[in-house]
Parts: C-alpha cells; sequence; structure tokens
C-alpha cells in the first residue's frame, strides 16, 4: 500500500541535477547546466527564457529523443537512465504526444490519414482508430477537414492536425516546443485555446517552450532557463 501511494503521489517526470552537453570531436558545447525540476500529472507549464538557454534541449530530454546524459530524469517513477531503447520507444509512443513549431505533418496523406498513421503503428484495431481519428480531429475543431492534404490547409489548421496526431495517442503529456510560432496571434490563441481545453477536461500534462508572452500568460507555471540554468 505504500508503495502504491508512493506511485500516486510521485512527480510525472523528477529532473534532478541534469547537465547537458552538445559534443563536437573534443570540444563540448553545455545546454543544461544542472536543472532540477518535478512535473506533476495535469500540470501545465511554459518554459521560457532567451534564444540558447536549453529550452529545446530540456524538451528533448523529457521526449526521450535525446538520452541523459548527467543527472538523472524519472518518468513516473522510471529512471530514463535505465529504460532499455525498446522500453524508451513504448513511452514515447504510447505515453507521450509531441507537437512541433514545424508542424511535421505527411505532406502525401490527409489530415486523418495523418492522425490514423501512428496508432496503425501501434495496433490499434481498424474501428478503435477511426474512432480515436474521428475524436481527435472533432476535438480540435476540424472533423469537416478529415480529406485534405496539408498543402491544401492553413497553418492554424496544420497545427490543429498535429495536435489531433497528439492527443489520438491519448497520452499523459504533450511537449510542444514553439508551436505557435509560424502561426499569427489570433489563430496562435486558438491553438492555446484547445491545449488549455485538453489540460483542463483531460488533465494532460503540457510541457510547452514559447518566447510568447500570449502563451506564457495560458500556463500555470513558467520556469525560465537562462544559460542552462532554471532561474
Ligand atoms: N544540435 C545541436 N548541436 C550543437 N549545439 C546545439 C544543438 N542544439 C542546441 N545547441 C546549443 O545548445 C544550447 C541550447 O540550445 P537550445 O536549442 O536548447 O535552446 P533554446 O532555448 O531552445 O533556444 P531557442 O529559443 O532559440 O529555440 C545553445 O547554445 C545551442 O547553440
Amino acid at each position: 500500500m505504500e508503495n502504491l501511494m508512493n506511485t500516486i503521489d510521485s512527480p510525472l517526470y523528477s529532473i534532478r541535477d541534469v547537465r547537458f552537453s552538445y559534443d563536437f570531436g573534443n570540444l563540448k558545447a553545455p545546454a543544461l547546466n544542472g536543472v532540477s525540476l518535478d512535473i506533476r500529472q495535469g500540470d501545465f507549464i511554459c518554459l521560457t527564457g532567451p534564444s540558447g538557454s536549453g529550452k529545446t534541449t530540456l524538451l528533448n530530454l523529457l521526449g526521450l529523443i535525446e538520452a541523459v546524459q548527467d543527472g538523472d530524469i524519472h518518468f513516473n517513477t522510471n529512471s530514463l537512465k535505465t529504460l532499455t531503447e525498446r522500453e524508451k520507444n513504448r513511452v514515447r509512443r504510447y505515453q507521450i504526444g509531441f507537437v512541433f513549431q514545424t508542424f511535421q505533418l505527411f505532406p502525401v496523406l490527409t489530415a486523418a490519414e495523418n492522425v490514423e498513421y501512428f496508432l496503425t503503428r501501434q495496433g490499434i484495431p481498424t474501428t478503435e482508430r477511426k474512432n480515436r481519428v474521428k475524436d481527435a480531429l472533432a476535438a480540435v475543431g476540424i472533423l469537416d477537414q478529415s480529406d485534405k492534404k496539408p498543402a491544401e490547409m492553413s497553418g492554424g489548421q496544420r497545427q490543429r492536425v498535429a495536435i489531433a496526431r497528439a492527443i489520438a495517442k491519448r497520452p499523459r503529456v504533450i511537449i510542444a516546443d514553439e508551436p505557435t510560432a509560424n502561426l499569427d496571434q489570433a489563430t496562435g490563441k486558438g491553438v492555446m485555446e484547445i491545449f488549455a481545453k485538453l489540460n483542463h477536461d483531460h488533465q494532460i500534462s503540457l510541457i510547452i517552450s514559447s518566447h510568447d508572452p500570449m502563451v506564457q500568460s495560458y500556463s500555470r507555471h513558467q520556469v525560465r532557463l537562462v544559460d542552462g540554468k532554471i532561474c
């Protein structure tokens, strides 16, 4: 029982004294210089800070895109340092949704096919897959655009497809790197409204990086990085 309570009380991410450098042969470029932070299920966090302060690097570590070098990150009580590649793939595939500044949709696939693609790779049966695609596209308000390809859609609509793709996984956390950077202010607000609703209605944790005060105003916590440190 005590163990169970510990698991329930534990943060989704526990980040401890994380340091990270990019390697150029015998030259190392430090990007994170001792970051410690707890992130709980349902948190809505905006990473802020000047260009080059380490926001993307931290998001890449939290998304298991980069491997932890020094310090440690626990996700759901598991040390990322001890997970095998196969286990990390499962976490990425089932528990983390990604949204990027440049949308990263497949140009030859329709909106619905873009959302469905990763569900197919997860081996989710056809009926459930189709339902999840519909639900996700409806949740971001573009069900009527299901058959359009990215080139036939606006930037805001493309970002909605990207969010639909992330939420169709039913993830515990969505990691979004500058998700509104390529959108005008009104369209960006629309995207943030969707994130806020997902966070409120489904307790999905949101970790977003942005320079934009509008985006920051939607989050509940702001974490400011300067020179790879929280300040
Ligand atoms: N792939 C890479 N190879 C080498 N150095 C990198 C790489 N990515 C980032 N860096 C360096 O690491 C540091 C942190 O970069 P990072 O992209 O994490 O910052 P950021 O806060 O996300 O910046 P921005 O707001 O401009 O996106 C910077 O000094 C940057 O030049």
